[in-house]
């Protein structure tokens, strides 16, 4: 049997002292509020996913809550369908509009990708104003109540229920999505596109899913909305509304889960509590609440920028550390490791033959602008071989790095790999044919256990989508996933680490899990841009010690280097650059006393 982790304890002590407080003599007020920041709280939930998760900022979820409440009013009231249908209808109607919607803006970046999101938004609400169908501003009357296996959901008191277990099954569905294959691609969009593109994660397509969940999370709040009303207007769906659903996420705390709830509920209750008592205090009527909530929330901002869950989170760590042994604190374990006796053997991919050669650059040129970067150069890396490609400062190892791994496209020449033409394919697309990389700036997901930044490198090793995640039906993959990652981190000495984040490793250890990222993919080569810049003496012989090891596995590794001594004693062949041209290649010590190396390399350091 699985253990129940924290996150899921959670989730059943909370919705079973929701489902408790309604048969309590609580006043039908408090009730009505609850039921609110259930609708809310559903809305502000897709937005954690979308925007703190994913990285993509939308102010036009209002909308989507809009759709799916004209939709169920529209299907109940003028074509006498029952709520059901009007939710089917709903739901379907929000994920054609998200999927076309999404396509387009989702391929925005920066101010761009909220400017469209306020763009979508306000046409959908102008639209809700100005159908006749639709009864235009006026709206639709008459909605009927949910029937709930026979019994008329007419009160907010009955209704209370179906929304907080909605409530709480669309927090378990975005907890089990996020502890998955594709859920960790969704995660993977903070740690930038070329890192996620490099693991094989189709960005594009991840965006577009995250988007379509976030606004289905929407229109069920407005199918519920539509039925706790039983009436529906423009007004609660306009771009007002929209910015408060992203303020309830970000004030909560838009990188969690629970963020959603208690944003929803802080932004709820306060915004209650100030009408009532703003009005006693000043003696006059007016929106004071609006003035004085949006001063509060920019306080609470200031003083936590991560929202109130990351606070929360602090306290309870603090009571934690009263009694911890001075370890690294420890994430929870994932559903992987928790299985991992399903665990099987991930299929690897036929590694080439000793000596045959697996990358064949043929006169790569890239020129930008009239700047020549790198000027017709050729090599090779043979199967089971280190090759190093050096030179000084600015001399283009960057750049050819950049072509190989499909970043930058060449001007001119060929990239071969693995007997295939690849240049011109994208990174994604060599990361399946076997090519990963780590890169000169780590790219990790500091937030994130070490050994789950590790179970990204193996993305295209599972197939499990994202349904198969909501839905636990993914136990025996990911298991097998975490047992390959846990298995790379061993080889590259940070099994012990495999819970703690991957942002408190020492910028060495992140380096080892850069490779052990790279090595998940099983590849058949591994291209690593500067990995010993900024490492100690130490951290530097541990390093070239696991080159090594490696190398006498069979990994065949390009070594892009700037540090001459750091490569000489490890690579069996070097290329040099110098100005965008190869100068000389060869044995590392035939190289080392070259003149022209001296000369362009060796010749401006002490
Ligand atoms: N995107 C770009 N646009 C214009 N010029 C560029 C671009 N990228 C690199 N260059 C130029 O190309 C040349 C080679 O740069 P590159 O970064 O590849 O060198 P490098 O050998 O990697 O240097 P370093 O060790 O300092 O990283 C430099 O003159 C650089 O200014």
């Amino acid at each position: 049997m699985t253990r129940l982790r924290p996150q899921r304890l959670g989730v059943a002590i909370w919705l079973a002292v929701m489902c408790t407080a309604v048969f309590l003599p609580v006043p039908e007020f408090w009730i009505t509020l609850a039921n609110y920041i259930g609708l809310y709280s559903l809305v502000a939930l897709g937005l954690v996913l979308l925007t703190g998760i994913a990285g993509m900022t939308s102010f036009g979820q209002a909308a989507f809550v809009g759709l799916g409440a004209y939709a169920s009013a529209l299907v109940t009231t003028q074509y006498g369908g029952s709520p059901w249908v009007g939710l089917v209808a709903g739901i379907a109607l929000v994920v054609l509009a998200a999927g076309a919607l999404g396509a387009i803006t989702m391929r925005l970046s920066g101010h761009y990708l909220p400017l469209g999101t306020i763009a979508w938004g306000l046409s959908l609400f102008y639209l809700f104003g100005n159908l006749e169908l639709l009864k235009k501003f006026d709206g639709i009357t008459g909605i009927p109540p949910i029937n709930f296996l026979g019994v008329e959901l007419q009160s907010g008191r009955n209704l209370y229920l179906l929304i907080w277990v909605i409530v709480a099954l669309a927090v378990l569905a975005v907890l089990n999505l996020l502890d998955s294959r594709t859920g960790r691609a969704i995660r993977a969009l903070r740690g930038g596109l070329v890192m996620a593109e490099s693991c094989g994660v189709n960005t594009a397509r991840t965006k577009l899913l995250a988007f379509v969940l976030a606004a289905v999370l929407a229109g069920l709040s407005g199918w519920l909305y539509a039925h706790l009303q039983r009436a529906v207007n423009p007004t609660p769906f306009g771009l007002n509304a929209g910015i408060t659903y992203l303020f309830m996420a970000v004030v909560g705390g838009a990188g969690y889960v629970w963020g959603a709830l208690a944003g929803a509920a802080l932004m709820t209750i306060l915004g209650d509590w100030l009408q009532n008592i703003l009005p006693k205090l000043l003696g006059q009527s007016g929106n004071f609440e609006v003035i004085v909530s949006g001063m509060l929330l920019i306080l609470l901002l200031q003083r936590a920028p991560g929202g109130l869950w990351p606070m929360v989170l602090r306290v309870v760590g603090m009571f934690k550390r009263g009694t911890a042994t001075g370890e690294h604190p420890q994430l929870p374990a994932p559903i992987g490791l928790q299985n991992a006796q399903l665990a099987q053997p991930l299929p690897r991919r036929p590694q080439a033959a000793a000596g045959s050669t697996v990358l064949d650059v043929r006169s790569a040129r890239k020129t930008f602008g009239g700047l020549v970067a790198v000027n017709d150069v050729s090599f090779s890396v043979n199967a089971g071989e280190i090759l190093g490609l050096i030179g000084p400062n600015g001399a283009g190892k960057s750049t050819m790095f950049n072509l190989v791994s499909g970043v930058l496209p060449l001007t001119s020449g060929e990239v071969h790999f693995a007997g295939e033409r690849i240049d011109g394919k994208t990174s994604r697309a060599l990361a399946r044919a076997g090519m990963a990389r780590t890169f000169q700036h780590v790219r990790l997901l500091p937030a994130m256990s070490v050994i789950e930044n590790v179970a990204i490198g193996a993305h295209l090793r599972g197939h499990r989508g994202w349904m198969a995640g909501v839905m636990r039906a993914n136990r025996i993959e990911e298991a097998s996933i975490f047992a390959e990652a846990q298995a790379q981190l061993d080889r590259v000495g940070l099994g012990a680490d495999a819970l703690r984040e991957a942002g408190s490793l020492a910028l060495g250890q992140q380096r080892l899990l850069e490779i052990a990222r790279a090595l998940a993919g099983d590849p058949v080569v591994l291209l690593l841009d500067e990995p010993a810049a900024g490492l100690r003496h130490q951290e530097k012989l541990a390093l070239a010690a696991l080159l090594r090891d490696l190398r006498s596995q069979g990994v065949s590794i390009l070594l892009v280097e700037h540090d001459m001594e750091f490569v000489m004693g490890l690579v069996d062949r070097l290329v040099v650059m110098d100005f965008g041209t190869r100068i000389v290649h060869g044995l590392p010590e035939a190289v080392r006393n070259n003149p022209a190396v001296i000369e362009a390399y060796l010749g401006g350091v002490e």
